[in-house]
């Protein structure tokens, strides 16, 4: 059986599990890893593999798992796309991700490929689980509890603000859908605390929620990458009140983000050509094996 060919764009968090995911998958292969920095300073782990600084210089990709900061995922999917290379990314701006959609549907409409944005657990499965919750019972209130644990995003966010060295933004949960961000920074020599606060409490990832930001000398001593959901949903079936769902998780979280990336990449060879988020696609889809199969066993 061919295997699907995969690049791998950007070698951080996402990116090691990613490398790690795919290797696991029965169906896929690994085309190479692309990197700013390209084959300078390879990881040990990465020996076997073709690193590049460009993605055109892999041989034919079928599809580009984006493991860039999420404000660089449009960016990327645009210009990957255009080369007839399918992507996938797990984008999570939550209210940018109608207007990333929109414009990259037309560039895949355009190039006849697929990408699938906003692909991780949240957005991503959870995304699948909230639209299911509110199918069975369609009147009703929905919270998504986050954590207490790492958000990789946040604290990619504020890894990106001037001064700051490296950072850790662990998300605590407040109950029914609000949240508190605690976020650790290493700081630039230089750089003042208050000034950095001020920067990350104006961005969108932070402004609508509590933030506390505090000074430590070392932020992998205190980083730990676990999180985890709570998503409930009480409700009315028909006519009938009280219906209560939940669904719980504790995870690594770069670990299953990676884990649903592959997922998503392998569906998008099933999909027609456009713009697709986790629940626009057929779940079955994301197993390996044949729909004959899974019916058979999971249905
Ligand atoms: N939807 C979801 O459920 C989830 C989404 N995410 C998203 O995943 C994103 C990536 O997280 P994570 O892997 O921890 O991030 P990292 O910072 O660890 O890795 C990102 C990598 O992207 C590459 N890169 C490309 N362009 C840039 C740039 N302009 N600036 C910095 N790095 C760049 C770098 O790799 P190199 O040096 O090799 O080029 C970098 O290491 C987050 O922004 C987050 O939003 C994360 C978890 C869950
Ligand atoms: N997109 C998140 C995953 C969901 C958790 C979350 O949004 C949060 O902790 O705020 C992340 O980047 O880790």
């Amino acid at each position: 059986m061919k295997k699907f060919r995969a690049a791998v764009v950007g070698y951080g968090n996402i990116g090691k599990f990613t490398v790690e995911a795919l290797e696991a998958a029965p169906d896929f292969e690994i085309a190479g890893i692309v990197r700013r920095q390209g084959a300078k300073d390879k990881p040990a782990e990465l020996a076997n593999y073709e690193v590049v600084d460009d993605i055109t210089k892999l041989k034919d990709v079928d599809v580009a798992i984006l493991a860039t900061p999420t404000r660089s995922c449009p960016e990327y999917a645009e210009k990957i796309v255009a080369l007839g290379i399918n992507t996938v990314d797990s984008f999570d701006i939550h209210t940018s991700i109608l207007d990333y959609r929109t414009k990259q549907m037309e560039n895949c409409k355009k190039a006849g490929k697929v990408s699938v944005i906003s692909a991780g657990w949240d957005p991503g499965s959870d995304s699948i689980v909230r639209v299911l919750m509110e199918s069975l019972a369609p009147k009703g209130l929905t919270y998504t509890n986050f954590g207490p644990g790492m958000s990789m995003g946040h604290s990619v966010c504020v890894r990106g603000k001037k001064g700051v060295k490296e950072a850790l933004s662990v998300t605590i949960p407040l109950g029914e859908g609000i949240h508190r961000r605690m976020v650790y920074v290493e700081l630039e020599e230089g750089a003042k605390l208050e000034d950095v606060t001020a920067e990350i409490k104006a961005d969108p990832y932070f402004a609508h929620d509590e933030t506390h930001v505090f000074a430590v000398a070392s932020v992998d001593d205190v980083k730990d990458m676990g999180h985890g959901v709570n998503l409930v949903r009480k409700g009315v079936s028909g006519k009938t009140q009280n219906q209560r769902f939940e669904f719980n998780m504790s995870i690594n979280n770069p670990a299953l983000t990676a884990q649903v990336l592959v997922n998503v990449a392998r569906a998008s060879f099933r999909l027609q050509p456009g713009c697709y988020t986790m629940p626009e696609i057929p779940v079955i889809d994301m197993l390996p094996g044949t729909r004959e199969e899974i019916v058979a066993t999971l249905v």
